[in-house]
């Protein structure tokens, strides 16, 4: 749905759009798009204590996530801490913290903050679930609480100190909740800005006072361009999922909201970078937002799947997956479980399947209104619907509580996305389980990628997957698990990565998709 009729969406000189967004010329209030205005306000946000510092218990593996190497590299780096004591936040955001469940700070948090704390730009990588979203968060906050920062309220421009960019709607409005929690009773305010709300709802939000934005960048460049937010206060300017923010999809919009006018230049804020996963083309490319001396922090293997999931394969033909879908499904019963798919379509076909046999599922995906997509998450959280039908748009950063286990019922292309999506389990030393179904004649490609992946998590690798990344083609022999990797910076140069030619596909793929992610 690339369209307006000045040259594209992202086209921050002429109109733009993404899916569900009203389309805008720059500098005027003129619809171009023949789609009704979205006028979708989501319900108030609970206020009550209980509600905002809701969470789900840390799991048995909580304490192991000490024994994971990790490796910071770069010029000068901060000590880490070892307790949130030693992070020296403020008295209101310590108790917060401890609100929120947190007694002892995670691998990324522990050198992550300092790092962050001490004005330095950052490339994080850390395991699915390990909590790098408090990481950059504490110390932006603390940074902001000691300096004493007020939003003023209803004045017509605001000028937020921290930016905070994430691919996905629901994932950027999970940071801004995570955000809201942590600086509750504090004078800092977080807003949220994405597609397919009501604009005009959202621009209330942010002339109510604004401190730290957290949007999509579709409509965080129509804030932007509408002149309702300045960038001159700006001095954080945080990517989270940064190697999706970076890919082809998204990087021009990255590009543009750096060069938006009034945005300080590398040099005068700082960057903050996280993922799970990061290759290195993408690192390289990183490097042109960020201080030439950013730290690159790697907790465990860079791009690694999380140990705490148990990964199996079962191999299928394309006609079989339903039936065998169904028989997971009778005997995991009421778990709450994710099934991913590749195509729209399909979410929407195996969720009515789904439905007929009596198991209540519902779905997620791109075509789906903001209304439904919600409704869908939360029949899902709540339970009245155990099973979650979702394309790639839920892979990434969404924290549901108690999802035991992830359903590969068709394999992504990228390795990547396979292990952000089984990261939707085994979260926060919790264990899960995954479950991916195998057809040789359409994931062949993937093998040598996913031997490699399982083998670094201490998971149990099939035969018949291992011959099938010998005997899929050339590259499987430099597809080979390679051992003793610890090396992940890309500036180190002919660093390991766990990447093979399968990796620059999907951007391209997902690319097309962006505009109903955002
Ligand atoms: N120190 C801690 N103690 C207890 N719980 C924590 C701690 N840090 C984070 N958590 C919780 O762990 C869960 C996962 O954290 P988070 O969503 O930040 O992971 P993540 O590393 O960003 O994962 P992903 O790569 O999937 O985005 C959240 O529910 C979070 O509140």
């Amino acid at each position: 749905v690339k369209g307006g009729a000045a040259g594209g969406r992202g086209d921050f000189g002429g109109g733009y759009r993404t899916k569900d967004e009203d389309v805008f010329a720059k500098g005027s209030d003129i619809l171009l798009s023949t789609k009704p205005r979205v006028t979708y306000v989501p319900p108030p946000l609970p206020e009550d204590e209980d509600s905002i510092f809701a969470h789900y218990e840390s799991g048995i593996n909580f304490d192991k996530y000490d024994d994971i190497m990790v490796d910071v590299s770069g010029s000068n780096p901060p000590q880490a801490i070892m307790t949130f004591e030693e992070a020296a936040l403020c008295e209101t955001l310590n108790k917060n913290v401890s609100k929120s469940g947190y007694v002892k700070p995670t691998p990324v948090q522990k050198h992550g903050i300092p790092i962050i704390s001490a004005g330095r730009d950052i490339m994080a990588c850390a395991q699915t679930g390990s909590g790098k979203t408090a990481a950059f968060l504490l110390p932006i906050l603390q940074k902001l609480m000691s300096d004493g920062v007020a939003a003023s309220r209803f004045s017509e421009l605001q000028e937020p100190e921290a930016l905070i960019v994430a691919p996905t709607r629901e994932l950027i409005n999970q940071i801004y909740m995570e955000a809201r929690k942590f600086s509750f009773g504090t004078c800092v305010r977080p807003v949220v800005v994405y597609g397919g709300i009501s604009t005009g709802h959202q621009l209330r939000e942010v002339e109510r006072g604004c401190n730290v934005l957290c949007g999509t960048p579709g409509r965080l460049l129509d804030v932007i361009g509408r002149g309702k937010v300045g960038l001159s206060k700006l001095r954080y300017f945080v990517l989270d999922e940064a190697d999706r923010m970076l890919d082809m999809g998204f990087e021009p919009d990255m590009r543009r909201l750096v060069g938006s006018p009034g945005m300080p230049s590398k040099e005068e804020r700082q960057t903050l970078m996280f993922s799970a996963t990061f290759p290195e083309e993408i690192q390289r490319l990183a490097a042109d937002f960020l201080r030439t001396d950013y730290l690159f922090l790697a907790v465990g293997v860079v791009g690694g799947a999380c140990t705490d999931v148990e990964q199996k394969f079962v191999q299928v033909s394309k006609f079989s997956k339903r039936e065998q879908l169904l028989d997971i499904l009778k005997t995991t019963g009421t778990e709450r479980t994710m099934v991913f798919v590749e195509t729209k379509r399909n979410a929407d076909f195996i969720a009515t399947f789904l439905c007929q046999e009596k198991v209540p599922t519902t779905s997620i995906h791109g075509d789906r209104e903001q209304r439904e997509r919600e409704q869908a998450l939360g029949d899902f959280r709540s339970g009245k619907c155990p099973v979650l039908v979702a394309t790639s748009v839920a892979a990434r950063g969404l924290d549901i509580p108690d999802v035991q286990h992830v359903i590969n019922f068709d394999l992504p292309n990228n390795i990547d996305e396979y292990v952000h999506r089984i990261g939707r389990t085994g979260r926060c030393g919790n264990t899960g389980r995954a479950v991916s179904f195998y057809d040789m004649e359409a994931d062949s490609q993937l093998a040598p990628s996913l031997v490699r992946v399982l083998s670094r998590a201490q998971q149990e690798v099939p035969s018949w997957l291992e011959e099938s990344a010998f005997s899929g083609g050339g590259s499987a022999g430099s597809n080979l698990p390679r051992k003793g990797f610890n090396s992940t910076d890309s500036r180190k140069g002919g660093a390991f990565q766990d990447h093979s030619s399968v990796s620059s596909q999907p951007a391209a793929q997902t690319a097309a998709d962006d505009e109903e992610w955002e």
